[in-house]
Order: C-alpha cells, then sequence, then structure tokens
C-alpha cells in the first residue's frame, strides 16, 4: 500500500555541526507539521577545499551549491544551512522559506590557558580564519598574532589543543549546538566584536516552486529573527558582500526597534582604522528592515568604505 504521507527529504553537508542542524529540522518537521523526514548527506565544494583559504577560491555558496542541485533533481525537497554560509542573493528559482529563532550570535574566546582576550599576553598567537574576526580583533589587540585556523568545529579545538595557538576564536552558537559550550572561556558582546550577518541562525532553502512546503515552512518562522537577518544581509549585499569579507553586521532589537552594528576593516593595511556605525528604528516588514540595512551601509560609505572593498 502506498505511504499517505509523502517523505520529505533534507539535504546537508555531513559535518556534525551541519546534521546537528538538519536533525533539528527534521525533529521540528515531525513535531509541528507531522512529516515523515528523511536526510539525504552530502559532501560540498566548501567541505572537500576547507583546508585551503576558502576566502581565496571566491567563498560564495560553495557550501550550499551541491545542495541547491539536489533540490533542482528532486532527490531532496530542503536544504538546511547555516544562514551566515548562505549568499546574499539566492540563485533563481530558489528561495529561503524560513528563518528559525537565532541561537547565541556572538564570537566565543576558546583557550585552555585564558579566559578572556584581555588576559592573553602581548604577541599570543590567536588563531582565526574568518577577516571579520581579524580586523576585529586587531582594533582591540593589535599586538597579537593572528593566524589561520582551519577546518571544521572539531579539527579546530584539535589544534588548539595541540598547542597551536593560545586561543582561537568560534561562533558561540556552534559550539554549543555540539554540546561543546564548556570550551567557551568568554564571549564577546555583540557590540566589541560584532557578529556576521545571519550568525547563530538557521535558513531553510526551497524551490520556489514548491509553493505547497514553502507555505508550510513559513509558519515556524521566527519573525524577530527573520527581520533582523534581512537587515543584515542588506548590508552584505550593499557592500558586495559574502561571510568571506572583512564585514561585520548584526541587528538586535531594543523594545520594538532594531538596532544595527555594522564595522568593515582591511586585514592587509593595517593603518587604517576599523569603520564602525550604528543605525536604529522601527522595522514592520522585510522592507524595512532591508532599508535600515541599506542605510548601515550607507554609514561605512560615508566613511570611505570603498577603499576597503576589492575593486568590483
Ligand atoms: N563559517 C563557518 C560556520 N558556519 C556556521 C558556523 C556556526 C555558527 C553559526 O550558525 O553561525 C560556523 C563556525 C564558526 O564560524 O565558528
Amino acid at each position: 500500500m502506498p505511504d499517505a504521507t509523502p517523505t520529505l527529504l533534507i539535504a546537508t553537508r555531513e559535518s556534525r555541526l551541519a546534521l546537528w542542524q538538519a536533525e533539528h529540522v527534521r525533529d521540528l518537521l515531525r513535531q509541528r507539521l507531522g512529516h515523515e523526514v528523511g536526510l539525504l548527506g552530502m559532501t560540498t565544494r566548501g567541505d572537500q577545499i576547507l583546508d585551503r583559504t576558502l576566502s581565496k577560491v571566491g567563498g560564495k555558496g560553495l557550501f550550499v551549491k551541491e545542495l541547491e542541485t539536489a533540490l533542482e533533481e528532486g532527490r531532496a525537497h530542503l536544504a538546511v544551512h547555516s544562514l551566515k554560509d548562505v549568499p546574499m542573493d539566492l540563485p533563481d528559482g530558489f528561495d529561503l522559506a524560513c528563518v528559525l529563532e537565532r541561537e547565541d550570535p556572538r564570537d566565543a574566546l576558546v583557550s585552555n590557558r585564558y579566559a578572556t582576550l584581555a588576559e592573553l599576553p602581548e604577541g599570543a598567537k590567536v588563531g582565526t580564519s574568518s577577516l571579520r574576526r581579524v580586523v576585529q580583533l586587531r582594533a582591540m589587540r593589535p599586538d597579537l598574532v593572528i593566524e589561520p585556523v582551519r577546518g571544521n568545529l572539531d579539527t579546530r579545538l584539535r589544534k588548539l589543543d595541540e598547542g597551536q595557538f593560545d586561543a582561537i576564536v568560534l561562533a558561540a552558537a556552534g559550539l554549543k549546538r555540539l554540546g561543546l559550550a564548556s570550551r567557551i572561556r568568554s564571549v564577546f558582546e555583540a557590540g566589541e566584536m560584532i557578529p556576521c550577518a545571519g550568525q547563530g541562525a538557521l535558513g531553510i532553502e526551497v524551490r520556489s516552486d514548491a509553493t505547497t512546503l514553502r507555505g508550510q515552512l513559513a509558519t515556524l518562522t521566527h519573525r524577530p529573527t527573520w527581520l533582523a537577518v534581512h537587515a543584515e544581509r542588506a548590508v552584505s549585499r550593499a557592500l558586495g558582500g559574502s561571510c568571506s569579507m572583512p564585514l561585520a553586521a548584526h541587528a538586535i532589537w531594543v523594545g520594538d526597534t532594531l538596532r544595527v552594528d555594522v564595522a568593515l576593516g582591511d586585514p592587509e593595511a593595517t593603518d587604517r582604522p576599523l569603520l564602525r556605525a550604528t543605525v536604529e528604528g522601527g522595522v514592520a516588514d522585510e522592507a524595512a528592515a532591508t532599508a535600515l540595512g541599506t542605510t548601515a551601509a550607507q554609514r561605512l560609505r560615508d566613511q570611505g568604505a570603498a577603499g576597503y572593498l576589492p575593486a568590483a
């Protein structure tokens, strides 16, 4: 007898974090929408080159393309992503159907010897491959020696434990999701080390023509997170950005007002100041969120952002 409930398949990367996220969405779809759900694990180009300099091979969408192909070919129905790895503009035929309530968006300091950034001795070696973290760390502690650390979360922690670094900086959300919160020695306040657009949020992508599924997923969206990430992503879009740029954009609700903090640095030129701006406003819909993000980007342009960006 044919199965009456169609099984939904989730395309996911196979890192421990990606699988956690896909399983989390699978459980939600079962509980809240009553679906039968399975996972389709995949390797993306981003996973294959994790050991190399992602930002130098053009990071845009490296972790999502294969998943989109699976949707296109009907091998899966939805793809779950860390929103910060999702390009600002999805290819034609795909939509972000849902954004779940954000986990802690902040960055965390992980170290076996030092509890805070301030405690790190002069010239300490800090691992991060994010240009956004590099420029903000340098603004706070120009003496630190910042070096790349690649690989998935477990690999990075192993490199720290082997003594290759005095500390590393990672997203708190990923550590918490994997039950590694005890590794966090301190978190950076979001106004001090501004997170990347979409950090800590999960996005669900579907084919634009999957109208029924889109409607169902939309009911799972956490509206305050949805509006905040629209503002953040508008900042990146306005500056031609991806998560591989030295650009930070974080939106936070202060009562009924959305506050957007942004920063842009130049990782090559240490003599250039970190540019920062904050804008805030009432935001009732996506258009208003996008407009607020675009204004924040303009504040950076007013301070000379163009000189910091690679020539288009
Ligand atoms: N760029 C990699 C990446 N993509 C998503 C997360 C985990 C946290 C999140 O969902 O923002 C991480 C790890 C990190 O930046 O430390």
